[in-house]
């Protein structure tokens, strides 16, 4: 069985973070792995408060995980210190793990910060050239190429420049464009985008977390990366599709709605 780790947040209504993470791992047939970063107390509405783990206890699960089960693939979520980067990029690069997607969490949908800002200096130049690919978000990519994006010829641009500037591939995701769901793959200094059909479903808390682990599931698995960012978004429109409406806010999505196994007959 295909392994795969996620270095991420832990999201206690279980939309988004290490619980979305292994939803979507599970869905792929993927063994998954967790390396909490932080806790913390969430629900659909928003972010009331988080705990961080220490640099030496999330070292310690690092090495747990390396040392006994090496991932086929690792994708990091949520960090929110340069701290705990510097602790994942030196873990990482002492193990060689192998297909790293990095997804800059910075902003959850609700609004809550989850990057301290002078973390985000360090997200860049430690954890980025490590990535095999990166998923920004468009708010995260304008941070991230320090340029405003307001059309998609700027999501080239920032693209473009991210994975000059970083050395890695670079999926910028549309999600957040009220017309379309497009996402640009620059990977080796062209673009390519994927064209996506907009969902008119407002329950999106955790979208971000899902494609990027659908990505390192489908890495894990040996696709190269253009088919697993197609794949995995498909992935997001099954899941998004499925209308789960969960909760008083921006509700999570429906991992299961793939699966008819004999355990989920009497789900309903
Ligand atoms: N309404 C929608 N319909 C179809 N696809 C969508 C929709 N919203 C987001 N997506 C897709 O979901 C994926 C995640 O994109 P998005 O921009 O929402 O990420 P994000 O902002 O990082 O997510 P999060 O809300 O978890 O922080 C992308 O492939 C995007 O195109
Ligand atoms: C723990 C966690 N990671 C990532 C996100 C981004 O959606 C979130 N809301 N919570």
């Amino acid at each position: 069985m295909k392994t795969a780790l996620s270095i991420a947040g832990s999201d206690s209504s279980g939309g988004a973070g290490i619980q979305a993470d292994i939803k979507t791992m599970s869905a792929h047939g993927v063994y998954a792995m967790s390396a909490i970063t932080a806790l913390t107390a969430q629900n659909t509405t928003g972010v009331t408060d988080i705990l961080d783990s220490t640099p030496a206890f999330l070292s310690a699960q690092l090495d747990a995980v390396f040392t006994d089960i090496f991932p086929d693939a690792v994708k990091i979520g949520m960090v929110s210190s340069s701290e705990l980067i510097s602790v994942i990029a030196q873990k990482l690069r002492q193990y060689g793990a192998q297909h790293i997607v990095v997804d800059p969490v910075m902003v959850a949908t609700s609004g809550s910060r989850l990057l301290q800002e002078n973390a985000v200096q360090a997200l860049k130049t430690e954890l980025l050239p490590l990535a095999e690919v990166a998923t920004p978000n468009i708010p995260e990519a304008e941070i991230l190429a320090e340029m405003p994006i307001s059309s998609p010829e700027d999501m080239e641009r920032a693209a473009e420049l991210i994975s000059r500037r970083y050395h890695c591939a670079v999926l910028c995701k549309g999600g957040h464009d009220l017309n379309d769901a497009n996402d640009l793959l620059w990977k080796d200094g062209t673009g390519h985008w994927f064209k996506g059909r907009r969902i008119n479903n407002p329950n999106t808390h955790g979208t971000g977390c899902t494609l990027s682990s659908a990505i390192a599931s489908n890495l894990a698995k040996g696709m190269d990366l253009e088919e697993a960012v197609r794949r995995a978004k498909d992935y997001i429109s099954g899941a998004l599709g499925a209308m789960l409406d969960l909760g008083r806010g921006r509700g999570p999505m429906n991992h299961l709605f793939d699966l008819k196994s004999e355990y989920m007959k009497e789900a309903e």
